[in-house]
């Protein structure tokens, strides 16, 4: 039988695995400090005083709850250093957690409406993860995301924009207030994004129903699904996910501070795990739920009672589902059974 981690061992194990990231939105990676950083340096008033009435803020009772802050707060960022700050940040928090590979999202819509410019925006980002290649050794695919209470057409609208920058980014996403806002709606811009040659992946049954995850596997066709928690409510899409090995990247500090769960010893990704789902562990949105990766990983050993054989488990399936080649996955592997 594999050890329970429920040790003070268990954090410097969990640090220890090689690990990727696959559901994290830059945004949701503003920490509080950086956000009255870019403030002052671009003269913007908060609506807080300071950070502990930001955090005290921070109080979510369901999805949209948390989206109508997350914008607000996303306000400060305005050129393509505030972008680069923002990235290089988390970057710096990925190195103390282990993390090896990382494949954030960002949503221009939310910048571009501003009259900031897609290309300071991608740019930005995009300068951080080339530095965390090259100084912190942790490679990077960008993933663009759409926002899903906005049209079809102003998503068709944001791929135009990102037609010239598309050397830097490997995918598009589908994000934002998931209930009213079904997979079906973005068809035809997901199948402009394939025909470019990029990868797809889509949030899905985060609080919307199981038929959305098969929306999004059959209308979108994408190469994962964000979230995607709610198909343990359909016995058969469980066990499509289990034959097709799709990856569900799961965030389970987010679903307990967006009450999809009360507590997270009711979170079902263990059981998602050993039913032969290929289920993932990823922090969403970090600065605003309490925790990064690693914090996610700690909490499941502390009230899910993760034993050692699920956690290694969870942190291969994440490399094995990133958007690397076959070899560039092998040599992350590589790094864990040589532990
Ligand atoms: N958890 C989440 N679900 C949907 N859209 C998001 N945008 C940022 N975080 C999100
Ligand atoms: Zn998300």
């Amino acid at each position: 039988m594999s050890s329970p981690l429920k040790t003070v061992a268990s954090e410097s194990f969990l640090r220890s695995l090689p690990k990727a990231e696959l559901h994290l939105h830059i945004e949701g990676s503003l920490e509080p400090e950086l956000m009255f950083e870019l403030a002052e340096r671009n003269n913007i008033e908060l609506p807080y005083a300071n950070v502990a009435e930001v955090k005290k803020a921070y109080d979510f009772h369901n999805l949209q709850s948390f989206l109508d802050i997350y914008y607000r707060c996303a306000d400060v960022l305005r050129t393509e250093q505030d972008f680069y700050d923002l990235t290089w940040a988390y970057l710096l928090h990925c190195q103390s957690d282990g993390i090896v590979h990382t494949e954030p999202f960002f949503d221009p819509q939310t910048h571009t409406q501003r009259g900031i410019e897609m290309g300071v925006v991608v740019n930005g980002i995009a300068r951080a993860l080339k530095d965390g290649e090259e100084k912190l050794d942790i490679s990077s695919k960008l993933i663009l995301c759409f926002l899903r209470h906005l049209s079809e057409d102003d998503a068709i609208e944001c791929l135009e924009q990102a037609k010239p920058h598309l050397e830097h980014i490997a995918a598009v996403g589908l994000d934002s207030s998931e209930l009213g806002h079904p997979p079906e709606k973005f068809e035809r811009v997901f199948k402009m994004a394939k025909d470019l040659g990029l990868k797809a992946v889509a949030h899905a049954g985060e609080e919307g129903p199981p038929e959305y995850i098969v929306q999004a596997l059959d209308l979108l066709h994408v190469d994962r699904i964000d979230h995607g928690v709610r198909c343990s409510e359909d016995d058969e899409l469980m066990q499509r996910l289990v034959k097709s090995q799709m990856p569900l990247t799961v965030c389970p500090l987010s679903n307990v501070r967006l009450k999809v769960y009360e507590h997270m010893s009711e979170h079902n990704i263990l059981k998602l795990l050993d039913a032969g789902l290929n289920v993932t562990v990823n922090s969403d949105d970090p600065s605003f739920f309490g925790g990064y990766l690693l914090e996610n990983f700690t909490s499941l050993a502390e009230h899910l009672n993760m034993n050692e054989a699920q956690a290694v488990k969870l942190a291969h399936n994440s490399i094995n589902s990133s958007f690397l080649s076959d070899e560039e996955k092998q040599t992350l592997l590589a790094i864990n059974s040589n532990d």
